[in-house]
């Protein structure tokens, strides 16, 4: 039973109808009527990805409860909800980041592009690298602006670095400095550091590394990306600066992005999920219409600040 319903006076239980057991919406449908309703938000074109009665289990804790939503490609879906809700293991479940969690138990069904991530054989590297993450903290390698862009391409082998080619002189600079170049041009970086490449990547700012950190994640040529609170670290100068840079990324990359900051998800998303207490997705909709006009009552007290 939810604590909405717990604390219901005896009065107000005799003037309930049936369909009042359930919390209530701001339409007077049920939430489980509201949830069907946004179980069919539609947006045009298929989604890129497709989440389907998802669970996640810690242990003994039930941390994510059959959530189900589709997301849109080339746009921004913001998770919302109070600590604990269930944000960051939702976020981590689309990439597979929450295999490394030993206690954690996945069921249900994530979709990319209609195939199944969590299906036997799925290629891990090649999922995140399709599905990257940008953290909270800036986390950046101690290694050189440069070496932060080309070393993921590096790893995967998409920069040439054959014995024979290193030993010609020729190590692909030319295509390196390239994908370097347009990594940082693309994170909104390149004019600050252009002319200091080779220094270490530490002696950035926290916003100049958070961007850092979205060009590293850029360079492997990610569909996705997750960015779990990029802006909670940094000063506001730098958050505007990364809420202007996820606009202009979601032309072309699916960004889905947890914040605890409401105004920073009305800013910059297009649809918004609202995950409650208890690890449920209560509403999931076009952002203006969750922040103007939210069907379900909890999502309108957590709105307007009366919780959370
Ligand atoms: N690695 C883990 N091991 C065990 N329990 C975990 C782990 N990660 C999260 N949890 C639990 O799962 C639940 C959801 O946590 P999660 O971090 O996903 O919520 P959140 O909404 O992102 O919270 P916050 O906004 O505070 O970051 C919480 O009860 C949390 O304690």
């Amino acid at each position: 039973m939810s604590e909405t319903t717990q604390r219901t006076t005896d009065m107000e239980t005799e003037n309930r109808t049936d369909t009042q057991t359930d919390p209530e919406t701001t339409t007077g449908e049920t939430e489980e009527q509201v949830q069907d309703e946004w179980r069919n938000y539609e947006f045009a074109g298929e989604p890129k990805l497709a989440v389907d009665d998802l669970d996640v289990y810690y242990g003994d804790d039930h941390a994510l409860k059959g959530v189900s939503m589709d997301i849109p490609k080339n746009s921004v879906t913001a998770l919302i909800g109070p600590s604990g809700c269930g944000k960051s293991t939702f976020l981590r479940c689309l990439n597979r980041m929450n295999d490394r969690v030993k206690s954690a138990r996945i069921d249900g069904s994530v979709k990319l592009d209609g195939q199944e991530i969590y299906q036997e054989g799925v290629n891990l590297v090649e999922l995140r690298k399709r599905v990257g993450m940008v953290f909270q903290s800036p986390n950046p390698f101690p290694k050189s602006i440069a070496e932060n862009i080309s070393y993921g391409p590096r790893k995967h082998g998409d920069i040439e670095t054959g014995l024979l080619a290193r030993l010609l002189g020729r190590a692909n600079e030319d295509e390196r400095d390239e994908l370097v170049e347009r990594c940082l041009r693309d994170a909104a970086l390149w004019d600050e550091v252009s002319d200091r490449l080779d220094d270490n990547a530490l002696g950035l700012s926290g916003g100049q590394q958070q961007r850092l950190c979205i060009a590293r994640c850029l360079s492997v040529d990610p569909e996705v990306i997750l960015m779990d609170e990029p802006a909670s670290a940094l000063d506001p100068i730098a958050t505007a600066k990364i809420e202007d840079l996820i606009d202009d990324l979601s032309e072309h990359y699916t960004v889905v992005i947890v914040t605890h900051n409401m105004q920073q998800a009305a800013r910059i998303s297009d649809q918004t999920a609202v995950f409650l207490t208890g690890g449920e997705l209560v509403e999931y909709d076009d952002t203006d219409k969750i922040f103007e006009n939210p069907q379900s009552q909890r999502v309108e007290e957590y709105i307007s600040g009366k919780f959370g």
